[in-house]
């Protein structure tokens, strides 16, 4: 069997918009087999089950499932039109869908692994980025769930040749369903070295309290509702706070009026509280001096989950927001999580 783990991940930090990401410690597992039964009944010749957050619509197909449609763009890339005879994956999912814990750029980089091991491609982990890139396009997610770690990422300028390979509309890189128009044509093949990363350190006694809202917001929306242009104004103000704080959360011990002020943000959190009813004085409801053990509080990813790092105090942190939310009617669910650092694993057994 293989299997294939891929943790979930919090992009941004407050300040790190499309930047910075990390990876936590809820992990995406597939268990694949390469057996002699029939699979040539099921899409694509792969046998798909499912368990887990979002077993009750996720589609099961391979044809509609994104693991699966991943895979499928990736092994079309190598010229194989379909999963090896025999394929069959179990997804377990313990990472909620659509609430900012990097559900989706688990998923797509646990599909190029599915390709690159069924497919026996022996990508490295640097080309299946380019993979996950053509496909999530944003990097701040998808390379800390391949990677690992604290994260700070950015997309390379692209010569007009390979920007226009990537600027290939979603649709065609990954068509729904996606053995639907086999044309026998190869998809488009990503341009080499699209995004590149720096790891960062991690202080070890800082955590991850997430905070997570019984409610979905897909990224496409909360990506809608930001402006397209930024005055300067704000755009030195998240500036100075990620220069201090990508060094400030490698300090031990932690100093929690640094990484507090260096966490806030301007660019993205304030255009989506109309998304996140109450975020502002959810953002507000904790700080170093009224939680001692808070360092810092921000909206994870697209939200609407909540990332509070903190070094003790954990419950009572998490108390206060849930609180907060309750005011507005939300139910949330919390979890204290620690760095994924080893990023998305293989194990052949
Ligand atoms: N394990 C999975 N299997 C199939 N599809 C999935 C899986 N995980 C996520 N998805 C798809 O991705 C969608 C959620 O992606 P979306 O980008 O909106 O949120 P997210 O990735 O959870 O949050 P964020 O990007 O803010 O961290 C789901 O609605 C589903 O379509
Ligand atoms: N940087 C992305 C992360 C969500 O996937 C955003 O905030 O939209």
């Amino acid at each position: 069997m293989i299997t294939i783990k891929v943790p979930c991940s919090s992009a941004n930090i407050g300040p790190g918009f499309d930047v910075l990401g990390i990876s936590l410690s809820i992990w995406l597992e597939l268990q694949v087999t390469l057996s002699n039964d029939d699979t040539s009944s099921y899409p694509l010749n792969c046998a798909l089950t499912y368990e887990g957050e979002g077993a009750d619509h996720v589609p099961l197909d391979a044809d509609h499932n994104l693991i699966t449609r991943t895979a499928l763009y990736v092994l079309r890339c190598h010229r194989q039109r379909s999963f090896p005879p025999g394929t069959c994956v179990h997804v377990i999912n313990p990472i909620p869908l659509g609430r900012g814990l990097g559900s989706s750029g688990a998923a797509v980089v646990a599909g190029v692994i599915l390709a690159n091991e069924v497919g026996k491609l022996g990508l490295s982990k640097d080309r299946m980025m380019d993979y996950c890139l053509m496909i999530e396009r944003h990097p701040d997610n998808v390379m800390a769930a391949m990677m690992g770690g604290f994260v700070g990422s950015y997309l390379r300028e692209l010569d007009a040749a390979d920007m226009e390979r990537k600027e290939i509309p979603l649709a065609e890189v990954l068509p729904e369903p996606a053995g639907g128009e086999d044309t026998g044509r190869d998809p488009p093949e990503p341009p080499v070295g699209i995004g590149h990363f720096i790891k960062f350190g991690w202080a070890k006694e800082v955590k991850a309290i997430a905070i997570i809202p019984q409610f979905e917001v897909s990224t496409a929306v909360s990506r809608s509702v930001l402006p397209k242009t930024y005055s300067a104004k704000d755009m030195i103000f998240n500036f100075q706070r990620l220069a201090v704080l990508t060094t400030a959360l490698t300090r031990s011990p932690p100093d929690a009026d640094l990484i507090f002020q260096a966490m806030q943000d301007k660019v993205h959190q304030p255009y989506r509280k109309a998304l996140i009813p109450g975020l502002p004085e959810v953002l507000a409801s904790v700080t170093p001096k009224s939680h001692p053990g808070l360092l810092g509080i921000c909206l994870s990813g697209a939200g609407p989950t909540i990332l509070a790092l903190a070094t003790e105090n954990f419950d009572k942190i998490a108390d206060e927001i849930l609180a907060r939310f309750k005011a507005e009617n939300i139910v949330c669910q919390w979890k204290l999580l620690e760095p994924a650092h080893e990023g998305a694993q293989v194990i052949h057994s």
